[in-house]
């Protein structure tokens, strides 16, 4: 299989507005960082790890990362960061994980860009069951163009975006703990106390 290079980018750009309008990607699990789990699970993945973040650059750039802010203002939801990072990558696929992830699958790249490959498709989302997980994707960088003129035309729903692409969606049933996202305070303090 040939090898295409990846950057990734850990979606670290939202309001947290669930857990009280704190800056998720930082809140603490088992001493760390959420966006460091990602990162540590992440950057082996990838060729180049970008942070998409809009508040406290200095500390994400702390975890060694080029941080990236939404070009697109007003917090247009997990799409603008996509955007943000496929304006930035360096290399010609993006994959993209949140930040309040942190248990993400460690084979996650991989999948996705073999069924990437295989189908020529422009975008490759990860699946569990009957449900897509629109912000575990990969895409093309070259969708660059009609992703800002969808946000340009005021949309922001990401499956509603990528209905609108060749897209495969990638099964991960096997690991679907994997995709546990923590939202709320509470959910940070169960997984906390359960790890
Ligand atoms: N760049 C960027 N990312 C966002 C934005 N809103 C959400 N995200 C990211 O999208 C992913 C899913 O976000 P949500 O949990 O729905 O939103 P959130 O703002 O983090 O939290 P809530 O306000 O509680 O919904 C997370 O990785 C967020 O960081 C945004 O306006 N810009």
């Amino acid at each position: 299989m040939t090898h295409t290079h990846i950057t990734g980018v850990i979606l670290a750009g939202g309001l947290g507005r669930r857990m009280g309008g704190v800056d998720k990607g930082l809140q603490e699990l088992q001493g760390r960082p959420m966006a460091a789990w990602v990162a540590e699970r992440l950057a082996p993945q990838v060729d180049e790890l970008l942070i998409n973040a809009n508040q406290n650059a200095e500390r994400y750039a702390a975890f060694g990362h080029r941080v990236v802010a939404d070009r697109i203002a007003g917090f247009a939801g997990p799409l603008a960061g996509l955007h943000a990072a496929l304006s930035a990558a360096t290399h010609p696929w993006v994959a993209t994980a949140p930040c309040d992830s942190p248990f993400l699958p460690a084979d996650l790249v991989a999948r996705l860009s073999a069924a990437l490959l295989a189908s020529e498709a422009d975008l490759a989302v990860a699946r569990t069951f009957d449900q897509p997980h629109p912000v575990f994707c990969l895409c093309k960088r070259n969708v660059l163009p009609h992703l800002t003129a969808y946000l340009e035309s005021g949309e922001r729903k990401f499956d509603r975006w990528y209905a609108t692409l060749k897209t495969v969606e990638v099964p991960f049933d096997d690991e679907a703990a994997a995709f546990e996202n923590i939202n709320t305070r509470d959910e940070l303090q169960r997984f906390d106390s359960a790890r």
